[in-house]
């Protein structure tokens, strides 16, 4: 019964900060909610805002990501009804998992889907592309949410898969949906966005920066308007679906980083949740 309830998101919260003394029953997490469109900086801020405070982190996005990697593999058309209904079957029974690391000073995350490592798998530009449409049938957001609780109650429980470098119960995760829908009575929610020709500047240069270090041929890559275009039909995808669609909670902070850096962003977001903290 007692697990059963650690494991309900935000359980016991207005108990103030958690003791070495406090029953874990009467233990308080804290959560942090980063939504926003894509490339406006979500994860990048997140993973630092967690390094911090020592928080946990998850991408939500990675799962949906893995999801579609699967989808793809299995050759799935999600056109064609029985495809979609093999979709729900195959995101209902996949397992996939992320793990927090410390690479140095920095957060890295690990996806695993069905055991295997598929951090890079999942950020293909075929998996960019098909991954809105996986995310907004209704059964594979019922599974993602069921796997986002899962992890978070998991990890509070103290899992092997979080260092011991961080938190085992409060968390950062960042989406589309986690203010609004996964984590709604989350004590910090902040909506992260900025103008999308500079967030397609910046994913572009950074596909730049990555096909660099992997000395890749930098022909293949999309060239700018590309980018840009592929971002605002997934922005689109994500706003107009009809389950949780990407919106800004009412009691969300709008953080636009069009003009901060990423110092500026994180210290923000740290300082407010230092302040609610208190
Ligand atoms: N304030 C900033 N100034 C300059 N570059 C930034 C800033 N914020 C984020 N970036 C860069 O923008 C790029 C996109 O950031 P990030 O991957 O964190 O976005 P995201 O919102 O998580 O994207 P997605 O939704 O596609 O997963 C990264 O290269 C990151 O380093
Ligand atoms: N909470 C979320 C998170 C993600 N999605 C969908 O996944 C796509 C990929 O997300 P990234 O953050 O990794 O870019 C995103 O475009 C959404 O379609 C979601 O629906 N809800």
């Amino acid at each position: 019964m007692a697990a059963a309830l650690l494991s309900l998101p935000g359980f016991c919260r207005p108990l103030g900060r958690h003791h070495a003394c406090t029953p874990r029953l009467l233990m308080r997490t804290f959560i942090v909610a980063i939504d926003g469109p894509a490339a406006s900086g979500k994860s990048t801020t997140a993973k630092r805002v967690a390094r911090t405070l020592g928080y946990n982190y998850i991408d939500s996005g990675s799962i949906y990501r893995a999801i579609t990697l699967k989808a793809l593999a299995q050759g799935l058309d999600l056109t064609r009804e029985a495809d979609r209904q093999r979709l729900d079957g195959l995101a209902h029974t996949c397992q996939v998992d992320t793990q927090a690391q410390f690479d140095g000073d920095t957060l890295r995350v690990v996806t695993y889907l069905d055991g295997q490592d598929v951090t890079d798998a999942i950020r293909t530009l075929a998996v960019n592309r098909g991954v809105s449409e996986v995310a907004k049938a209704p059964e594979v957001r019922q599974a993602v949410l069921q796997i986002q609780r899962r992890m978070a109650g998991y990890k509070r429980e103290g899992s092997e898969t979080t260092t011991d470098k961080l938190s085992t119960t409060d968390l950062v995760m960042d989406g589309r949906d986690i203010g609004t829908s996964v984590f709604p009575q989350a004590e910090l929610k902040v909506y992260l966005e900025a103008d999308a020709t500079v967030r397609a500047q910046r994913r572009y240069e950074e596909m730049q920066r990555q096909a660099m270090t992997k000395k890749e041929n930098g022909s293949t890559l999309p060239t700018y308007d590309e980018v840009l275009r592929d971002l605002q039909a997934r922005d689109a995808a994500d706003v107009n679906r009809t389950h949780s669609p990407l919106r800004r909670a009412p009691d969300a902070v709008v953080i636009d980083s069009t003009n901060l850096t990423i110092d500026q962003q994180v210290s923000k977001i740290v300082e407010l949740a230092q302040s609610r903290m208190a």
